[in-house]
């Protein structure tokens, strides 16, 4: 069985995400009680903070570790240009701290961490490691450590996301959601009681391989050691609800990131009823996968190209719960092609169901036509 083959890369997968929600909570909470400057812009005026780069280098030295740092290729999203300049001595030092204070941790997570702490350099070298630029041949982790930053910062909803590709298709699937709570109806509670949340009601990870037809969630392992390894799993399912007036529908927050007007017309037009329910980052997989949500709508800036870790883990988790995912054309995604999805027809659709997804692909024909007249 296909799931079989991939059991250790699954097994390391799953804890070191787990490692690597435990660093963000720690980081998100410094960061709403001390001034420090943890917080960074790019280029594109996106945001990179301590917890994206310290992510980015704990994965990649748990899984150099686990699988030899000859054969390993990782696509990830963050650089050290920024980390790199001589007045972000202060950042570095906190990237240090944090990333050290994760690794060791790694027995409480059944993995085993370096023997002492990793010096400055080599954070560097792991972080600067994940430069591969994927592509159809061979095996490829795809990691974006922090997946909707700008959710962090505000202290809401946000993903660690780890995929495995090989030979152009997604093997495994994990998706680390620190603030999605693992009772029923998490994403509407946390929104309700934003930073409230009970100490019992912790978040989740959750994962799949391709072809198991299954997909699990655990709890998140405390920092209490109330939930010690090995964690309990639960199987989730997409929603079986296929009737557009009871349909909910999730988007990106920002504007920016996708067209809210044209997906509400979308949402009209297929007879959509709810108010959509706007989660930042791979949150709103997570919700399709969990039967939170029916159908995820992105519509990205013409000229935008999706990067393969924005959508890798989430779509396969989506795929083996019960859904389907596709283009707004209602082609499948291409995994193959390096760090971006070429030839992405207009947006992303991610639904339950068969019977909702046709019925969306139809409202974005007859929408883009009408749009275009
Ligand atoms: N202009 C533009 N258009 C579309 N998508 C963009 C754009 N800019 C950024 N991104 C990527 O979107 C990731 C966050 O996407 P979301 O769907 O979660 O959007 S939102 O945060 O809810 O608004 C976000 O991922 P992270 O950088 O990991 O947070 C970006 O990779
Ligand atoms: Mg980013
Ligand atoms: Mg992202
Ligand atoms: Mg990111």
């Amino acid at each position: 069985m296909e799931n079989e083959k991939y059991s250790k890369e699954l097994n390391v997968a799953v804890r070191v995400v787990h490692m690597a929600c435990f660093l963000c909570e720690k980081v998100q909470k410094q960061l709403f009680s001390t001034n420090s400057d943890q917080v960074k812009s790019k280029d594109d005026d996106s945001l990179v903070t301590v917890a994206d780069w310290s992510v980015q280098a704990t994965i990649c030295w748990m899984l150099t570790e686990a699988f030899g740092s000859q054969n390993i290729s990782i696509v990830a999203e963050e650089d050290v240009q920024t980390l790199i300049k001589p007045e972000s001595s202060a950042l570095l030092e906190m990237v240090l701290t944090s990333v050290n204070e994760c690794l060791a941790e790694a027995p409480r997570f059944g993995l085993q961490g370096p023997d002492k702490a990793l010096g400055p350099s080599q954070i560097l070298e792991a972080i600067s490691k994940c430069n591969s630029t994927g592509g159809p041949l061979g095996r490829h982790w795809v990691l974006d450590p922090v997946d909707g930053t700008l959710g962090f910062v505000r202290g809401d909803q946000y993903a660690i996301a780890l995929a495995m590709i090989e030979y152009g298709q997604v093997k495994i699937g994990v998706l680390g959601c620190p603030n999605y709570s693992v009772k029923d109806d998490g994403l509407n509670k946390y929104s309700q009681q934003k930073n409230l949340v009970e100490s019992d009601d912790v978040g989740c990870v959750m994962y799949t391989s391709k072809g198991s037809g299954k997909a699990w969630m655990q709890p998140l392992i405390l920092c209490d050691k109330r939930f010690e390894w090995p964690n309990s799993a639960k199987l989730i399912r997409v929603s079986s609800i296929d009737d557009p007036a009871l349909a909910t529908f999730c988007e990106p927050v920002e504007r920016s990131n996708s067209d809210h007007s044209f997906a509400a017309g979308v949402a009209n037009t297929v007879g959509l009823r709810k108010k959509p329910l706007r989660v930042y980052s791979m949150v709103k997989y997570a919700a399709i996968a969990r039967g939170e949500a029916e159908i995820y709508m992105k519509f990205a800036r013409s000229g935008y190209k999706e990067k393969i870790w924005d959508h890798a883990a989430g779509v396969l988790l989506v795929q083996e719960a019960g859904g389907v995912v596709s283009d707004a054309g209602g082609r499948s995604l291409d995994f193959s092609k390096g760090i971006y999805l070429e030839g992405v027809d207009r947006g992303i659709i991610a639904c339950s169901g068969l019977a909702l997804h046709e019925k969306i692909i139809g409202a974005v024909y007859d929408s883009w036509e009408s749009s275009n007249l």
